[in-house]
């Protein structure tokens, strides 16, 4: 166990910094907070401006708890006000991980463990590169949050938040899980972390699909040719998968290797079968809709992306997921196809590529 933790489990609680508050970052944070622990956080002066005093948790399933973030913001430029930090969670996009380790530098010690929170596979190597005398561990997050009205940060979907258990870290994160576990942010570990991250990854690839079609991911998934071509995408990872002997965890309603199967069921037969991949909130749209929407650069090198250059690793192709890139790079260069021109693309190449 690390001696700080050791230290700070003492007291019951540590000293959290979240760094690159968004839309995890603040839901996060503010679940600490519920969850009686100090907590700073750090970002751009949109989100700092919501969370320093008065904000708001609320959930799908009706919970909702109000906070107080005692002026415990910081934009980059008020770093040196920021105390000795326990527990670094790392929330920025994985697009902005070089920059943010650069950063976060002056904030970390040699007792922070870092905790990096992105989807994707792997990505935290970058932060172990950086800090390598640091304990740095994973965290999938399986919910989605938007920020619709000011100072509310709404979870919209169902699922445990899952820390890494790392051999070093094994009591101290035990503990760290139990503190946190709230109604407003359910978590549990993992000794399997690798293999969890691609089951994530699998539920991401739809990401794409959602910005271009341009419409709520439960509408997405009521339409036959998104669900039929996202089943396509999650083939691809699968082989990939299976060549590597990866076991993937279950994080979703039905064991990961079923998804697709189902996904192609007619849509009255889906409705009844995936009843509860459905019961999402009828607004929610995914972390690249809202990226592209915001004319930012997404994460689809790490998504889509990372399955097309692990099956070129094993000489393997994956066409579907690597068309996906090159559409997202286009749009994200101001060339986007129209929700129309993209479903259009989408059945030309099903029918191109129907074996
Ligand atoms: N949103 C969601 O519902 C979900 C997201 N995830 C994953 O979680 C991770 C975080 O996503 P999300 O919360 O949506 O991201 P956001 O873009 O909402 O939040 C990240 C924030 O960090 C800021 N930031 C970036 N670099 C720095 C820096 N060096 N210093 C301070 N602030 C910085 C960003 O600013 P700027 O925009 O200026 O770069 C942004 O405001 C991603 O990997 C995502 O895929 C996983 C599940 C669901
Ligand atoms: C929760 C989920 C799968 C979809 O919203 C996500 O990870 C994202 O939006 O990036």
């Amino acid at each position: 166990m690390s001696a700080k933790i050791a230290q700070v489990k003492a007291n019951n609680h540590a000293h959290h910094l979240i760094f690159g508050t968004g839309l995890i970052g603040s839901y996060l944070g503010g679940a600490l907070i519920r969850a009686q622990q100090r907590v700073s956080f750090v970002g751009r002066k949109h989100f700092i401006s919501q969370i320093s005093a008065r904000f708001t948790l609320s959930d799908y399933s009706g919970n909702r708890c109000e906070l107080d973030g005692q002026g415990q913001g910081f934009l980059l430029d008020e770093l040196a006000k920021v105390e000795a930090v326990d527990i670094l969670w790392l929330c920025v996009k994985c697009t902005a991980l070089e920059s943010a380790a650069a950063d976060m530098r002056e904030l970390v010690t040699k007792n922070t463990i870092i905790i990096c929170c992105q989807n994707g596979v792997g990505t935290h190597h970058v932060i172990e590169n950086a800090f390598p005398h640091n304990h740095v561990i994973r965290a999938m997050v399986p919910f989605n949050v938007v920020n619709d009205e000011p100072g509310v940060f709404h979870r919209g979907t169902e699922g445990s938040m899952i820390l890494e258990v790392s051999p070093a870290l094994n009591d101290s994160i035990k503990w760290l899980s139990r503190q946190m576990n709230t109604e407003m942010l359910p978590v549990d570990i993992s000794y399997h972390m690798t293999d969890l991250q691609w089951a994530k990854l699998q539920l991401n690839l739809g990401n794409a699909v959602n910005a271009l079609a341009d419409i709520p991911v439960k509408a997405m998934l009521e339409t036959r040719e998104y669900r039929f071509f996202i089943a396509r995408l999650m083939n691809e990872l699968l082989k990939v998968t299976e060549k590597q002997k990866i076991k993937l965890p279950k994080i979703a309603n039905l064991p990961n290797t079923w998804i697709p199967s189902v996904l192609k069921l007619p849509n009255l037969l889906f409705k009844l079968v995936a009843k509860k991949m459905l019961a999402i909130d009828p607004q929610a749209k995914t972390s690249m809709w809202w990226d592209l929407h915001n004319q930012r650069t997404t994460e689809i090198d790490f998504i889509n992306g990372k399955v097309v250059s692990q099956a070129k690793k094993l000489d393997m192709t994956a066409p579907a997921n690597e068309w996906m890139v090159s559409l997202i790079h286009q749009a994200q260069s101001s060339k986007r196809l129209t929700a129309k021109e993209f479903k259009a693309a989408l059945l030309q190449f099903e029918q191109e590529n129907n074996t």
